[in-house]
């Protein structure tokens, strides 16, 4: 650990925000014993506990369990027999929201403990090594800091012409709370949460629009398995599609007006009249009022630049005591990123040199079936092919001949490698497919290790898995890495 000189600031470390990004690195800093302050001006826990990650999950997952039940076909091969479903809405919505509270409650209570001082109010970067705060009373105090973190993440994004009442026109901000079921929901964005709000909309019975302005559903996704994926979760279910068209206009109301522009020549196409509107198009940094200028950092479009140790960058230079984390530095904008990047921010203020390594963290769709990804898609995998002189190999391996994909009558999936032909190392892996989420992270694991197929071939998987599926993957690959070891005289084995 660096020498610190305790005598001359109020706080070792202050972190502005407390989404999982602050408070991991809240909490990590605090045990090892740095005198840690994190400001948080609205409800600890930030996006991912309050109207993220944690009751899209709790719905999502009341949401599968009655697709499951109401799937009178899929049940009768297993001779099940089973009665229509009842579900209550408001009961749905309630094990979301206290299951906030309770992940909300932990959060506060692993912080007290790890010695960690709470500071309500907004934080500002007053100066370097300077922290402001208004509380809420009005009151303004300044706090010194040897170093300062940012993790004040992100916001919903809305387009320009779109009006949003938190009623009949919201954002995932809102959607979480189940508050209403409308009959007919237009999802403009058909990424991650336009993906996890239509596979829980349609569990619920209503019936979705999903309007994409890219000409491709699923754009942010592997073409390969969006192509795949979309035939069940979009295709298979009551959803009506637009692509290549703009939501241009969104007026809330009853109905909620939507005017629909064609992305290329910017005509109006098609006004739709729905019950609802979800705005799913992205989300955008909270930097705003944090006074950047005044330590002379520039913004690109509201993200903080960022080095992979998370230091903070300024006209081309590391700022050594200001380090940015999450949502807010739009590298990844995940819960799992922001946490394991506020780890590594603290590391290097404890005087333990380590970097984040993109390339290994995995993202999952929790859709019925998930979606997963680690490591590059297939076209930046191309190009570094290109500008590094080796051969891609991609090979995919199928959930059909799995047993136990067979035994849980779930058998569409499919897990597509990419690696280089000729050392064998793991690039990338897009899976669609039951437990996706899980799987993935053995690969991810094997990137972190930048293993090759020539190694991961021999490692032994249980009997009868779905991870069958990723050694049958690693197999094939293993025979493309084979052939051109062959090929060029360095056979392999
Ligand atoms: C619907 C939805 C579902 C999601 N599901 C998943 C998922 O399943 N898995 C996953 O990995 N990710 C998921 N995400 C993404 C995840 O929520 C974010 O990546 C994560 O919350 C980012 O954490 P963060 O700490 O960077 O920022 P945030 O969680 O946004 O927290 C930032 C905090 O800073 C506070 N703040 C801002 N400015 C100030 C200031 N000036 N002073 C004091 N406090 C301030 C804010 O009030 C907030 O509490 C989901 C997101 C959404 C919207
Ligand atoms: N399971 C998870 O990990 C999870 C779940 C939800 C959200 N998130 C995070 O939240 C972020 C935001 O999610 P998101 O789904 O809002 O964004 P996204 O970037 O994944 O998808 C937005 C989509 O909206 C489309 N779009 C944008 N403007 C449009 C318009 N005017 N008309 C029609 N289509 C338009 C875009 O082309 C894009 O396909 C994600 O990038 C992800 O990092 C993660």
């Amino acid at each position: 650990m660096n020498d610190i000189d305790r005598t001359d600031f109020d706080f070792d470390l202050i972190v502005i925000g407390a989404g999982y990004g602050g408070f991991d690195a809240a909490k990590h800093a605090s045990l090892h014993g740095l005198r840690t302050g994190l400001v948080e001006s609205n409800e600890m826990g930030g996006t991912c506990v309050n109207r993220g990650c944690v009751p899209s999950k709790a719905l999502l997952a009341a949401a599968g369990r009655i697709r499951n039940l109401s799937d009178s076909n899929h049940l009768k091969k297993f001779g099940i027999q089973s009665g229509p479903v009842k579900f209550e809405r408001q009961a749905i919505a309630n094990h979301a929201s206290q299951l906030v509270t309770t992940v909300r409650s932990n959060m506060i209570k692993t912080l007290e403990q790890a010695g960690t001082k709470i500071l309500k109010g907004t934080g500002r970067i007053q100066d370097l090594q300077l922290v402001g705060i208004r509380e809420k009373n009005g009151v303004d105090r300044l706090y010194s800091a040897r170093n300062i973190i940012i993790a004040t993440g992100s916001r919903p994004f809305i387009p320009s012409g779109i009006k949003v009442d938190g009623t009949t026109v919201f954002t995932s901000d809102e959607a979480v709370r189940l508050d209403w079921l409308p009959p007919w929901i237009a999802i403009i964005g058909s990424g991650y949460i336009g993906l996890e709000f239509a596979d829980i909309y349609t569990a619920l019975g209503c019936e979705v629009t999903m309007i994409e302005a890219l000409d491709q559903l699923m754009p942010t996704f592997d073409s390969d398995i969006a192509k795949i994926a979309a035939r069940k979760l979009i295709h298979g279910r009551d959803i009506d599609t637009r692509t290549g068209l703009l939501a241009t206009r969104v007026v809330p109301g009853m109905p909620a007006r939507i005017e629909l522009t064609s992305r290329i020549n910017h005509t109006l196409v098609e006004e739709l009249e729905v019950d609802a509107v979800l705005v799913a198009t992205g989300r955008v940094p909270v930097s705003q009022n944090l006074n950047l200028e005044k330590v002379g950092v520039q913004t690109d479009r509201g993200f903080i630049p960022v080095n992979d140790k998370m230091q903070v960058i300024s006209k081309g230079k590391e700022i050594p005591s200001l380090w940015a984390v999450g949502d807010v530095t739009g590298k990844m904008m995940l819960a799992h990123v922001a946490a394991a990047q506020g780890i590594v921010a603290v590391d290097n203020i404890l005087g333990i040199k380590r970097y984040i390594d993109y390339c290994s963290i995995p993202a999952a769709t929790f859709t019925h079936p998930e979606i997963s990804s680690v490591g590059l898609s297939e076209s930046e995998a191309k190009k570094i092919s290109v500008e590094e002189s080796f051969d891609l190999g991609t090979v995919y391996s199928y959930f059909k001949a799995n047993s136990k994909a067979l035994a849980e009558l779930e058998t569409d999936g499919v897990v597509k490698l990419i690696f280089r032909k000729d050392t064998g190392e793991i690039l990338g892996a897009h899976i669609y497919g039951l437990h996706a989420a899980d799987l993935v992270q053995e690969i991810a694991n094997a990137i972190a290790n930048r293993q090759s197929v020539k190694v991961l071939v021999n490692q032994v998987h249980t009997h009868p898995t779905l991870t069958e599926v990723i050694e049958l993957a690693y197999k094939e690959a293993m025979q493309v890495v084979e052939k051109v070891g062959i090929a060029n005289g360095t056979p392999t084995t």
